[in-house]
Formats: C-alpha cells, structure tokens, sequence
C-alpha cells in the first residue's frame, strides 16, 4: 500500500483544498482525487473528501463514480452513480500517517533509535503504528499538553512509551520526531533538536498556524507533499520564509537527493489523491470480501 501511495504521489496534479468559512463549522476543506484505471480511462471515479478542521466534529468521505470514458474533461454529461460513502476519519488518520512513513524511510538518520511524537490524538497514534510497525526504535516517547491524554495514549499500547512532561524532555537526543497537534504557535525550536534529525510535521495546517519555529524551519532541508500546497496552506513554511528543496514525489522519482545525513522537516498538509488511492484500496479489499 505504501508502495501503491508512493508510486502515485509522483504522477498525480495535484488540487488544492478548497476552503470554506461556513458558519456554524469553523472551517471546512475539500479535497478531491480523481482515479482512472487503464489505457481506456474507464472506472474512473472521483473522490471528495470534506473536512471540518474544528475539532471532534465528524468527516465524510464520498465517492462518486464518474460513468463515461473516453473523455478528457471531468465536466460530467450525465449524473453520476454514488458508489459509496466512506468515514473519512479513518481514511485520513492512514493514509496521512502511511505517507509520513515513506518521509522517514527516505530521510530518517541512518541510526534511528529513539521516535519523539508530540500530541497524543488521532494522528499521534496513527503515526505510532505506522512507525512502529515499519521501523525498528529503542526507546519511543510521547508529549501531549494534556498530560492525562497522553497517559490514556500509552495505556492503550501494548510496548513501554515514556510520556514526557515538557516538548523539550521529549524531543532531546530523538533522531525522528512527528509533530500531530492543533497548536498555533510554535512548541517544536530547533535548538532543541538533534542536528540530523528527521521532523514528520502533520499538524498546523493553515497559513497562519504554526509548529515549527523559524530556526528549525530555516535550517533544516524541507520537503513538501506539494510545493503548491505547502506556500498556499502551511504557516510553518509561509511565515518562516523557509525554502522547500524538493516534493515527496521528486524524491521517489530521482529529481531530487534525499539529504539524510541533514536535519530534515517533511511539512505534510495532505493531498487529495492520498484519499483516492487510499478510498480505491479500501474499497477493493472490501469488494474482494463481501
Ligand atoms: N497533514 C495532514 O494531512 C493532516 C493533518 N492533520 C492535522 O494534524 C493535527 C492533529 O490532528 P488529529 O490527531 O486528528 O487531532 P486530535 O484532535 O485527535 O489531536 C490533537 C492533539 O493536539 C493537541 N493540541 C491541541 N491544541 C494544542 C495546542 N495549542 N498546543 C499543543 N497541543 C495541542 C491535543 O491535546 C491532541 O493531543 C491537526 O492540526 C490536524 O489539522 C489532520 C489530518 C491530516
Ligand atoms: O488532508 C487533510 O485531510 C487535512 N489536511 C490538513 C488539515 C486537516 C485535514
């Protein structure tokens, strides 16, 4: 499935969320991917994925199968059948998590003993399994603001993570940290961070939300999921000023060096064609089971 993720993060356009002020949702943001099988471009289908970024309140994941082929505009002639509804939490906590997994496969130090994530919700515990599942660490450690939360987080993992009491006690000394909070303001600073450290940052998704602070942003090689997204939608990388050196996609695709032997940030910010790819497989395992 990485594989699957990866292979199409370097072919696909990529379209910018649209987003939305509606009241009484704080904000919503729509995402959308477009899948085609084949030479004959039939089966497409094209997927939308709406957000509310106000927390706990519910996502929803449709997908629409698009019934012409053959055709290279996506207007659509006829109504389209509504193929199925999927709960977009779950998709989004995956598939998010999957493509910080391949940011530390490619940029992680060589020796990677010790994983820092800071935050303890959805994503924290979706990048623990992933990253623990596909990576070999000696010591893992959590930081959440809610002590407590943090607490429950751990209680529910089968192996020992220490939580931590400060971002500071947690990251020190860490070779791969991911940030997955909703905070506004920097809690990560780079003098805190070992020199070669890879930062999976998935939170602070708007232009004027921050995690990462200058130093860390402007010193650091920073790698996007989409150059356009990340200069529209991350305040990590509009605010600071910083330079990003390459995609993900560019990476995979040989365009670009994967510098692991600096202290690297991948700024996630999530990407339409992730839900497709991840929405496709979901539904092909469970037709292939039901
Ligand atoms: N890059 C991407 O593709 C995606 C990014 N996100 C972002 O990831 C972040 C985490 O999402 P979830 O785990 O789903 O949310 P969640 O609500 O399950 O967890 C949020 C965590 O952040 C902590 N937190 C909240 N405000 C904070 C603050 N001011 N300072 C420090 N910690 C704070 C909470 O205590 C909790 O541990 C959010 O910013 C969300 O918008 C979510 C989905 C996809
Ligand atoms: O891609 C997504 O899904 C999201 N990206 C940024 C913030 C919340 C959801």
């Amino acid at each position: 499935r990485l594989k699957a993720v990866a292979f199409l993060l370097h072919r696909q356009p990529h379209l910018l969320k649209t987003q939305l002020y509606v009241t009484p949702l704080e904000l919503v943001l729509s995402s959308c991917g477009v899948i085609e099988n084949g030479e004959q471009r039939q089966n497409k289908a094209l997927i939308t994925k709406m957000n509310n970024l106000s927390i706990s309140s519910p996502d929803y994941l449709h997908i629409v199968n698009d019934t012409f082929a053959n055709s290279d505009c996506y207007c659509l002639p006829q109504p389209p059948k509504l193929l199925t509804i999927m709960d977009g939490e779950a998709i989004t906590a995956k598939r998010t998590a999957a493509v910080s997994a391949i940011s530390a496969k490619l940029f992680k130090p060589a020796l990677s003993e010790v994983l820092c994530i800071l935050g303890s919700g959805q994503q924290a515990r979706s990048h623990y399994d992933v990253f623990t599942k596909l990576f070999k660490f000696k010591e893992v450690r959590v930081w959440s603001r809610n002590k407590e939360m943090a607490q429950r987080f751990v209680n529910d993992l089968q192996d020992p993570v220490t939580v931590c009491s400060s971002v500071k006690e947690a990251v020190i000394g860490a070779d791969v940290i991911v940030t997955a909070t909703g905070a506004s303001q920097p809690i990560l600073f780079g003098e805190w961070v070992k020199p070669g450290a890879h930062i999976a940052a998935v939170g602070a998704c708007r232009p004027d939300w921050r995690e990462l602070d200058d130093v860390l942003m402007r010193e650091a090689v920073v790698y996007v999921d989409s150059r356009e997204g990340a200069t529209a939608e991350s305040g990590d990388i509009i605010l600071s000023g910083a330079e990003v050196f390459a995609e993900l996609g560019e990476v995979i695709n040989g365009s670009f060096p994967a510098q692991r032997e600096k202290t690297t940030v991948f700024k996630s910010l999530g990407m339409g064609i992730q839900d497709a790819v991840s929405a496709k497989l979901v539904l092909e395992k469970w037709n292939s089971e039901y």
